[in-house]
This record gives structure tokens, C-alpha cells and sequence, in this order.
């Protein structure tokens, strides 16, 4: 055990050393008191591990088991208060988060360079970690960028609540301000009123691996690192463009379009929504969509994208195939990578030339949409994240996993 511990803690202090952080940074202090509360009345205590900041936000839940690191620079959950319902978080620390950056690779391990959500909160963290790729504390991590994080709060009854009145606006109030009322109902912020996605977006285009074989363009919603990475591998070359990029105007040059995840509310981003609508009129390539970008293929095809109560935030989200998958697909049902609020109406008719692709077996929303094989078009969507990252690898290559 002891032997586990020196491990670690040696590689954190070659880590910091060797990029010239000559102090440790102390764990956040455990005793600084910390509360989360939500809009709906409710208040929750417990202390502070991470940045003594206090912020507003709208408080999600998670169950995902494991991958804390890999949720949490997943730019989707910008703004949001991420409450993990795995009561122990923290016990394998954070790894080394940057690869030489070089036209190939998107320069970081984990789903961004920096922490995305607003704040975590759980039931307990691991004060001890030890993983052969950790250089910090997940305490150590939080403080760095600036995200405060709570631990000893009742995970289950916030949960529960959530289920059952829905994604609640909240406030992580910490040290000084714990002690102070929870806030007037006027004071609490919603994020989902804002464009998020411009503010994740890149602001110019890029390329990555530009001598791959297939040129791929990429509309970027919030990319999660590892989409671009598992296109990279594939051999494409990307062009990553800002969300609201006109692509139908250099569309020639291009073999396929992909439409990335992102934050926020879908209806923010209807421009974005627009230009696709022109791009899926009238262009035969290959387009493909996760998440955020399967809601925007959604909307330009004339579906709605709607609000839903909790949404669906896991690694353990159970999708079955539909017919439109194909025979080798068809009928089968996938454990899947999930972090979205929003989803597409299961409408009946679909619009004319689409189908629906999949279908989630707990609460039976559209887990995606495909243009139909009469239609001539070879589109896809699926809102959930067939690269993982974290999560199980069923659907990373969907086909190969019959064979
Ligand atoms: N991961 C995503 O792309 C999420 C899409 C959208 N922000 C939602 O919450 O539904």
C-alpha cells in the first residue's frame, strides 16, 4: 500500500519538477465548507477540495463508473455543475494531459487541454490516488484550473431530486460564502440561455493531418479531442471549421462533412442549422453527426430538438438498433458513451427521405436519425458517442463486432 502511495507521489513531483512548478500545490483546503444548491429549494453541505470559487450553473448528474477525467474536459458539459453518482471519485488521480503537438494529433490525452464543467460534486474523494499514468491529484487538478469541487454531499438524494424534477439550475457556494443564504430564485443563471457553442467553438479553421487520404470537413460544435483523434486514425485529413462556418462554400474540395458535439441548447445554434440545410438538399457526400451534431442534421431535416427532463449523462446507456441499421445491425442493442439534455422528436411521419437509426431502450428516445436508401443520400446521426472516450467500445466500429 505504502509502496503504491511513494509511487505516486514521486511521479507527481518529477511531473511538476521537470516542467519547472518547483512547489507543490497543497490540497484545496478539506475543511473550507462548501454548499450546492439548487433552484428547486433544496441546499446540500459539504467541503471543499478544489478552487475556492463560487459559481452558478445547471446541475447534471452522471453515472458513469470510472473516466471522471475524460467527462470532465469534455467540452459539452461547459457551465454545468457535474454530480457524479459513483460514490468514489478521485482514486486514480489525472494523468499526464499533453502529446507533442504536431499537424497529426489534437496536443492533449483527455477530451480538452482544461477543465470544462463548472464544478464537481461527490460523495467522497479519494484523498490517496495511485494509477501508473498519474502526475496530480484530481484536488490538485481542480485548483489548477480554477473549478471548484465538493465531496461529502448525499449524491443519491441530489440524484434522486434531479430524476425526478428534472436538470436544476444551481450555485456551489464555498468558505465564506457557504455560510451566507442560498440565493434569491432572480439570481440563479441559465446557461441554456446562451450561445455556448460559440464560446467553445475554434474561432478559425485548421487543419489536422492534412496528407490523409479522405478530406474531411469538420464543423466544430465543441469537438471532443478524441473525435478528431478516431478520425485521424481512419486517415483522414480534417479541416476543422467554427460552427457557424459556411461550409457549402468551398464544399468541392471536400470527400465527407462531420458535425461535432457541443454544449448547450441546439436551438442556439440554428444558423449552423441552416447552412446544413443547404448542404443536405443538394450534396451527395457522406455526412455524419454525433450528438450535438446529430441534433443539427436533425433540425435542418425538419425535426425538433426538445428539452428532456434529466437527460442522459453515462457510459452505460443501452441503444437498440433499428431496421434502418441494417440486417447485420438490426435488432441489436449497444451499451453506449452519453452526455446530452436535448434529443430529437420521435415523430410520425419522419420527414420525407429520413428514418429514425436507433432507439435508447430506457426511455425510448431518437438515438439517432439516417437519410432513407431511396433518398440516394448517405447520412448519419446518432446522439450518442460511438468514439467513447470514456465509455465501452460497442459501438466503435459497429460492424466489426458481428463479424
Ligand atoms: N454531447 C453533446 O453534443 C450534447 C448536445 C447538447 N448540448 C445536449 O445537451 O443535448
Amino acid at each position: 500500500m505504502f509502496a503504491f502511495r511513494k509511487a505516486a507521489t514521486s511521479t507527481r513531483f518529477h511531473f511538476l519538477t521537470r516542467r519547472g512548478l518547483a512547489t507543490h500545490i497543497p490540497l484545496a483546503g478539506s475543511s473550507v465548507p462548501a454548499v450546492l444548491h439548487l433552484k428547486s429549494g433544496q441546499s446540500f453541505t459539504g467541503r471543499s477540495f478544489g478552487a475556492q470559487k463560487s459559481i452558478f450553473g445547471e446541475t447534471v448528474f452522471s453515472t458513469s463508473i470510472t473516466s471522471y477525467t475524460e467527462s470532465m474536459t469534455d467540452p459539452s458539459y461547459r457551465h454545468q455543475i457535474l454530480v457524479f453518482t459513483t460514490p468514489l471519485i478521485g482514486n486514480y488521480g489525472v494523468p499526464y494531459n499533453v502529446t507533442p503537438k504536431d499537424s497529426q494529433d489534437v496536443g492533449v490525452v483527455l477530451e480538452a487541454a482544461g477543465i470544462q464543467c463548472a464544478a464537481i460534486v461527490v460523495a467522497d474523494f479519494a484523498e490517496k490516488y495511485s494509477h501508473r499514468t498519474a502526475v496530480e491529484s484530481l484536488a490538485d487538478w481542480c485548483v489548477r484550473h480554477n473549478v471548484p469541487a465538493i465531496t461529502g454531499v448525499d449524491t443519491r438524494a441530489v440524484t434522486t431530486l434531479l430524476r425526478d424534477q428534472g436538470t436544476t439550475l444551481g450555485r456551489i457556494a464555498i468558505g465564506d460564502d457557504a455560510a451566507a443564504p442560498a440565493p434569491a430564485l432572480s439570481e440563479y443563471w441559465d446557461p441554456s440561455k446562451e450561445n455556448l457553442v460559440a464560446q467553445v467553438s475554434t474561432k478559425e479553421p485548421y487543419t489536422l493531418n492534412p496528407d490523409g487520404d479522405v478530406k474531411i470537413a469538420v464543423l466544430d460544435f465543441g469537438a471532443k479531442a478524441n473525435i478528431l483523434r478516431a478520425l485521424v486514425r481512419r486517415g483522414a485529413a480534417l479541416t476543422v471549421l467554427p460552427w457557424n462556418y459556411d461550409f457549402n462554400k468551398i464544399r468541392d474540395q471536400f470527400d465527407g462533412l462531420f458535425l461535432t458535439n457541443g454544449p448547450g441548447d441546439p436551438n442556439q445554434c440554428l444558423e449552423a442549422a441552416t447552412n446544413v440545410g443547404k448542404t443536405i438538399q443538394d450534396w451527395d457526400k457522406p455526412i455524419f453527426g454525433i450528438c450535438m451534431g446529430n441534433q443539427i442534421l436533425g433540425i435542418a431535416a425538419g425535426l425538433e430538438a426538445y428539452r428532456m427532463t434529466f437527460g442522459n449523462r453515462g457510459h452505460n446507456q443501452p441503444v437498440l438498433a433499428l431496421a434502418s441499421a441494417g440486417s447485420i445491425n438490426a435488432g441489436r442493442v449497444y451499451v453506449t458513451s452519453q452526455n446530452h439534455q436535448y434529443a430529437l422528436t420521435l415523430q410520425d411521419p419522419f420527414p420525407q427521405g429520413w428514418e429514425p437509426f436507433f432507439i435508447n431502450c430506457n426511455d425510448s428516445s431518437v438515438e439517432g436519425i439516417k437519410s432513407t436508401t431511396e433518398s440516394g443520400k448517405k447520412i448519419w446521426g446518432v446522439q450518442f458517442h460511438p468514439e467513447s472516450a470514456g465509455g465501452p467500445l460497442d459501438t466503435i466500429e459497429v460492424r466489426a463486432i458481428r463479424s
